[in-house]
């Protein structure tokens, strides 16, 4: 991708590419454009300029007028917050956006995802009733319920204190390593840098 974005006095001005398998780490400090690019990939925001591909698909080419809508664009974004559907329960959360048509075929799958992450006790919860790190394993397996072709994480530890923080970057390594997929991890720590990602692209 490689995109433009003037916010205010504020200028993104980046271009990087990510492929299958590897884990992509935006890193610098806050304010430097790191969310402002996930969510832009995301559809959420629309750069002035520039254009965004994925897998030889673009999803937004500014010249060429196409902007792809965010629920087409096979992206899995977990937020900073989240973003679990507070009045739904765990189940329901990660049933949301399957694509599926056939109720048990997505109980299934949701079944398969949550016992991933060892939470199968937890789908009748809602989300104000799991701790931080908890919510950070059911938003993952949200996102890879819709079988999206690229997953966007940012800040995925910043609700857990240190010593959990540790134990949930080794299991999402794991995980991350199993699904194989493209990943575009933001963070300003540089232990998750040193743990989970393959290439570092600077915003500082
Ligand atoms: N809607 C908006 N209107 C105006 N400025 C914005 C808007 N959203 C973000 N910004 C500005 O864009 C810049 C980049 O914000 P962004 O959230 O991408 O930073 P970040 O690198 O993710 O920071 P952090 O690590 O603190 O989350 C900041 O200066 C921010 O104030």
């Amino acid at each position: 991708m490689k995109i433009q974005k003037k916010l205010d006095d504020f200028v993104l001005d980046k271009e990087w590419e990510v492929r299958k398998g590897e884990v992509i780490s935006l890193f610098g400090p806050s304010g430097s454009g790191k969310s402002l690019s996930l969510q832009a990939i995301a559809g959420l925001v629309t750069p002035d300029d520039g254009y965004i591909e994925i897998n030889e698909q673009l999803i937004f080419h500014k010249e060429r007028k196409i902007c792809v809508p965010s629920r087409d664009r096979g992206i899995g974004y977990v937020p900073q917050n989240y973003g679990l559907f507070p009045h739904m329960k765990i189940d329901e959360n990660i049933m949301f956006g399957m694509v599926e048509k056939d109720k048990n075929i997505k109980e299934e799958k949701m079944m398969k995802l949550l016992s991933c992450v060892g939470l199968e006790n937890k789908r009748n919860k809602y989300p104000q009733h799991l701790s931080g790190g908890e919510k950070q394993r059911v938003a993952i397996v949200r996102a890879l319920a819709t079988n999206p072709k690229v997953l966007l994480l940012d800040e995925p530890f910043s609700a857990v204190d240190i010593p959990i923080r540790k134990i949930l970057r080794n299991e999402i390594k794991e995980f991350l390593t199993r699904w194989n997929m493209p990943v575009v991890l933001v963070t300003h720590d540089p232990e998750d840098v040193e743990v989970l990602a393959t290439e570092v692209v600077d915003y500082c």
